[in-house]
């Protein structure tokens, strides 16, 4: 055997696997999209046939494309969507229904009934998070309140509920194992992030029974050993954790004070805030960054629903653009006298605002209009909203505490683009570092699967190999800086409805 680690990284629109090689570099890879599904406004599901398809066949693809053989796999890391929930069949491994996805908001009126009931100050104390239909706990719900007999079915034990890495383990495994890591159960709104248990006071609000629930584990962990059927020979399982978990430890922030955004379908900031349970006065999110050697670091989080959805809007939705690269020179050639404003509320606004209710809207356009303008304003939504998060963070966490200075780490496929990324720097007003190994998702999957699996190097090691591609600095006038933030605060308000 030697030392290579597979990465399957499973997103919201598309699945990847990555095979590294003992060097750590990328030795092959592949990806598949898979398709979308929005049954009614504001709902978005998956099939959870094609999360298992996708990620079978993307395995095979990078292992070819490495030229590696099954045997020189030591192990196997996933990272995954979170909240997105699924719930099937312990007997047959059937689902029960769709996966319905992180970004889906028919709960909002079940959480609407919680808060009115005075239950939010509970969940929050517990799991850090808030009443949103953003997380799994809710969409179990309301998966055992509208399927046909699945309460019953779930009270008898019959009935396992998992995000997506569990399905993945399950079928991964010939269903012999049920299990989750612990910052995926950071993201039901059932687990205790404090204890690292289910709350039985939760489940019972939300009525959810804990035969339906997997064990916990830490993120370097044995999770089971795939089925030799599916790939020709048993390969361990040694590591798993959120995707923007696992980015935050592939961008090595494992000190208290370090930040990363991905920026991918949506866009998350999560900064690192060491033993903390740090509660938040700005309403981001406090969750387990990882847990490691039974030790839980702890984080907090701006989650953004949208980031580069919106550039997939402009190129399926409105077909302004062929191909999502080529927003940054129309973002170039935008006419720099417009302020023109995009308010991605396609599915309600995350942090810091949890409006599920609000929904997208332009502003400030004019005869002069065109393409260019609305590919900068695509562009420049995501930097607004990650200047929100860093401002609510900072509102959190003194900047004192972290040693200087804010850097952002980033991350995730709309980092390529160079226009973005500046402007970036610019609506901050602090640098921006771009890795070199973009693929940071996958690559701390496979740290922790490489760490378990004793081949890879501890915390200290690997953040000494961390390498920066480039630096943006920041550079756009206080004055205009102020005058854009400005100007879209006032549109975020205007799109508000709560
Ligand atoms: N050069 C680019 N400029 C702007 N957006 C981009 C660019 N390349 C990719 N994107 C956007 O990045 C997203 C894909 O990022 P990825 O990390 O693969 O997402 P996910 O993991 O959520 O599926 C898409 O929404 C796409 O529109
Ligand atoms: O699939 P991504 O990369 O957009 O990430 C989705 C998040 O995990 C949702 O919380």
């Amino acid at each position: 055997m030697s030392g290579h680690i597979l990465a399957i990284d499973q997103g919201t629109t598309s699945t990847r696997a990555i095979v590294f090689g003992p060097d750590r570099a990328v030795a092959g890879t592949g990806q598949q999209e898979f398709p979308q599904h929005y049954p009614h406004p504001g709902w978005v599901e998956h099939d959870p046939a094609d999360l298992w398809r996708t990620t079978v066949e993307t395995v095979k693809a990078a292992l070819a494309a490495a030229r590696v053989e099954v045997d020189e796999i030591a192990a196997i890391g996933i990272t995954n969507q979170r909240e997105t929930t699924l719930v099937w069949d312990k007997a047959t491994g059937t689902p029960v229904y769709p996966a319905i996805v992180w970004q889906d908001r028919r709960t909002a009126e079940l959480c609407d009934r919680l808060k009115a009931e005075g239950a939010e100050p509970a969940f929050s104390a517990k799991t850090g998070l808030l009443l949103d239909p953003y997380f799994s706990g809710t969409k179990i719900a309301w998966i055992l309140e509208h399927v046909d007999g699945a309460r019953a079915r779930a009270e008898a034990g019959e009935l396992a509920f998992g995000t997506v890495d569990s399905w993945l383990i399950w079928n991964l495994t010939g269903g012999r194992v049920h299990a989750t890591d612990a910052t995926n159960a950071a993201r039901t709104l059932v687990y205790d992030i404090r204890t690292g248990d289910w709350d039985d006071e939760l489940l019972k609000l939300l009525g959810i029974p804990r035969a339906m629930l997997p064990e916990v584990k830490d993120c370097a962990a044995d999770f089971g050993a795939t089925d030799p059927a599916l790939f020709g020979r048993p390969i361990p399982i040694f590591g798993v954790a959120g995707d923007q978990q696992a980015a935050t430890v592939g961008q090595a922030c494992f000190e208290p004070g370090m930040l990363k955004s991905t920026y991918g379908t949506g866009c998350f900031a999560v900064l690192n805030t060491g033993d903390a349970f740090v509660t938040s006065n700005n309403r981001l999110l406090t969750t387990i960054a990882y847990r490691l050697d039974g030790r839980t670091t702890y984080a907090l989080e701006g989650s953004i629903f949208v980031a580069g959805a919106a550039v997939q809007w402009l190129r399926d939705g409105l077909k302004l653009i062929d191909k999502a690269d080529s927003t940054g020179a129309m973002a170039a050639a935008a006419d720099p006298e417009q302020d023109v404003y995009l308010v991605p509320a396609f599915t309600g606004l995350g942090a810091p605002w949890w409006d599920p209710d609000a929904r997208a809207a332009i502003f400030g356009m004019t005869r002069n209009t065109g393409p260019n303008e609305f590919a900068r304003a695509a562009l420049e939504a995501v930097c607004y909203q990650t200047a929100d998060l860093v401002d609510a963070m900072h509102g959190d966490w003194a900047s004192g505490d972290a040693g200087g200075e804010t850097i952002l780490r980033v991350d995730g496929g709309m980092v390529a683009s160079d226009w973005t990324m500046q402007r970036l720097a610019d609506i901050l007003d602090a640098p921006v570092d771009r890795p070199v190994i973009r693929e940071t998702t996958a690559l701390g999957a496979a740290w922790l699967a490489g760490r378990q699996a004793g081949l890879w190097p501890d915390e200290a090691g690997f953040a000494a190999s961390w390498r920066r591609d480039r630096r943006f600095e920041p550079d756009l006038g206080d004055e205009a800086r102020r005058r854009k933030l400005a100007g879209w605060r006032d549109a975020v308000a205007r799109t508000r409805v709560r």
